[in-house]
């Protein structure tokens, strides 16, 4: 049977005054896929991620998931949906533990303090933070910040799970294990959406990858087809990441 289709932008285009962050962007994402969006600083990544999270609604084009009409849900409307997000920049409640804060992502399915530990608990084990669940969050490292944000987002029990640049700011051993827990995560069953950085590790990870540049899609494909590209290799002339 084929896959499901889990996914799909159609035609979507934010502006921002003059600025369009994303133009005419479609692709379709299917269950149990690992899909990578790259692309140079600027290219529209985030915003990607804020339209189908539902921080910003479109200027024009439609967002589906499981082909309903989602677009213009606001945030939790879009959580509740099925849709977990991690942000690029952390923000932990810092004076509270680490299992604390990612009760509170699963209290969105239950209102049992039970239920949440328990489920909090369960993705703690996923990521590899159960050990530190007692840590407050801001004594944790940057890997481990990631690794909370990462189970935060799990503990509201995503069918997709948008990740943004889990991997920037590690060293090459961090990443091994952040790539690592990516994989757990997917083979649990759950869709990755991810936005990288680091190529390598987009490209070791994703099964298709989507380019964008200026906030259109230049390129779709394996990240063997992708990295060959000659439009692809334009655009990231100059890009300070370059392509390996
Ligand atoms: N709320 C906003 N208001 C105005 N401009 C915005 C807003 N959000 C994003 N932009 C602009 O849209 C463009 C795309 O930004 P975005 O953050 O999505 O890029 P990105 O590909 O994620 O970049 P980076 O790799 O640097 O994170 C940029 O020019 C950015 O300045």
């Amino acid at each position: 049977m084929p896959a499901k289709v889990l996914l799909e932008l159609k035609n979507v285009t934010i502006r921002f005054g003059g600025l369009t962050a994303v133009n005419e962007l479609s692709f379709t994402l299917y269950e149990g896929e690992i899909v990578g969006i790259i692309g140079p600083n600027g290219a529209g990544k985030t915003t990607v991620f804020n339209l189908i999270s539902g921080v910003y609604r479109p200027t024009e084009g439609e967002i589906y998931l499981y082909s309903e009409n989602i677009t213009g849900l606001k945030p939790f409307q879009v959580c509740q949906k099925g849709v977990g997000r991690t942000f690029q920049v952390v923000k932990p409640f810092g004076s509270k533990s680490v299992l604390y804060n990612v009760m509170v992502g699963a209290f969105l399915r239950t209102s049992d303090t039970r239920k949440s530990r328990e489920k909090a608990l369960e993705v703690l084990q996923l990521v590899g933070l159960y050990d530190k669940k007692d840590v407050l969050a801001k004594n944790l490292t940057i890997v481990d910040r990631k690794r909370l944000e990462v189970a935060k987002a799990l503990a509201t029990e995503p069918k997709l799970l948008l990740l943004d640049e889990v991997l920037a700011g590690l060293n090459p051993t961090e990443v091994e294990e952040a790539v690592e827990m990516v994989k757990q995560i997917h083979k649990s069953g759950i869709t990755i959406l991810l936005i990288e950085h680091v190529l390598k590790a987009a490209m070791a990870l994703s099964q298709r990858i989507i380019v964008l540049d200026y906030g259109k899609k230049i390129a779709e494909g394996s990240p063997e087809e992708v990295t060959s590209n000659p439009e692809v290799i334009k655009a990231y002339l100059g890009d300070k990441y370059g392509i390996a």
